[in-house]
């Protein structure tokens, strides 16, 4: 059985489970169960509190798990990130009251509360600047007003948050983060299901980035089309009756399949098609 550590609330917990469902995986009806088996993939899930993921699978208990970049590296735990996921994406940012302090080199003597005590304790000191440190749970913004510190390190999506804060950033992102997956560094127990996990996951990505087009075309403008549908490799041409057109399959990203159709209509490519793909192995 491999054991898998899944995020049970926050911004990580609708995404993650939403993946584990397309990957065929069984995923909990009800939000106070704590542990599922799936039988018939042979999988255990742990649904943990974010922040803890990184802790149980750097201890060994849990064989991989599934939480932001930011909660692992700020846990200190041993484990590593062993594949990136697209969802949570956020980025780590230093933010205070305008006209205040305008980069990382101004904090000296200042107080910074944050969530990532640990990635931030590390940024400050990485940077020679000498300024205390403040671990809050949440709601970091109101420790300004609160005159608990003059500066806050917060996750950032798109900035609306600080902004109603009357908070501005300032400097460099500290670090961008998404989920990801993670095990332990150098751990091969369960290799082969490991494997097998990410490549379902990695067919979800794929379903979700790709749409397979197809399109029929004279013969002697197939070059020309097959040059705006590469395909991951290499597109499917077969025959037609009509032995001047042939018909082409390929996949293309799904941001740009508009576009791509408008194109190969212009070049003459007919009947073209676009669907989903539901699952994928590459
Ligand atoms: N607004 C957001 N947009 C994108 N990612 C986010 C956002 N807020 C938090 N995250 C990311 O979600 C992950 C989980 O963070 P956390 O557990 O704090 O979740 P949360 O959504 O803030 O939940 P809560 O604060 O209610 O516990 C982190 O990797 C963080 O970077
Ligand atoms: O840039 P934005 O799009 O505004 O998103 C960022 C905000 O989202 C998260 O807050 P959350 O709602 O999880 O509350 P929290 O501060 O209690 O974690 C995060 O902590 C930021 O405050
Ligand atoms: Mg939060």
């Amino acid at each position: 059985m491999l054991r898998i550590a899944v995020p049970n609330k926050g911004s990580l917990s609708e995404p993650a489970a939403a993946m584990l469902h397309e990957a065929g995986y069984r995923q909990r009806k009800d939000r106070r169960e704590l542990v599922l088996i799936d039988a018939d993939n042979q999988v255990e899930f742990f649904y943990l509190r974010p922040r803890d993921i990184a802790v149980y699978v750097g201890s060994g208990r849990l064989d991989i798990g599934i939480t932001g970049r930011d909660l692992l590296l700020d846990s200190g735990a041993h484990a590593e990130e062993i594949m990136r996921l697209g969802f949570a994406a956020s980025t780590l940012r230093y933010a205070t009251r305008p006209g205040s302090v305008t980069g990382v080199g101004g904090f000296g003597g200042l107080t910074v509360a944050t969530s990532f005590a640990g990635i931030v304790t590390k940024h400050l000191a990485d940077h020679g600047v000498d300024a205390a440190v403040v671990h809050l749970d949440g709601a970091v913004e109101t420790a300004i007003q609160l005159g608990v510190a003059e500066v806050i390190a917060d996750v950032v999506e798109t900035g609306t948050t600080l902004r109603n804060a009357g908070l501005e950033i300032i400097g460099e992102p500290i670090l961008e983060s998404e989920a990801v997956v993670i095990r332990r560094p150098g751990d091969s127990a369960q290799e082969a299901k490991v494997r097998q996990f990410l490549r379902r996951l990695q067919g979800v990505l794929v379903a979700r980035r790709y749409v397979m087009m197809d399109y029929d075309i004279r013969s002697e403008l197939v070059d020309k089309a097959v040059a705006l549908t590469p395909g991951l490799e290499s597109p499917t041409v077969s025959s037609l009756h009509d032995k001047g057109w042939v018909a082409v399959r390929s996949m293309v990203p799904v941001q740009d399949a508009q576009r791509i159709m408008d194109e190969l209509y212009d070049l003459g490519a007919r009947a073209i098609l676009t669907t989903g793909i539901h699952a994928a192995r590459l």
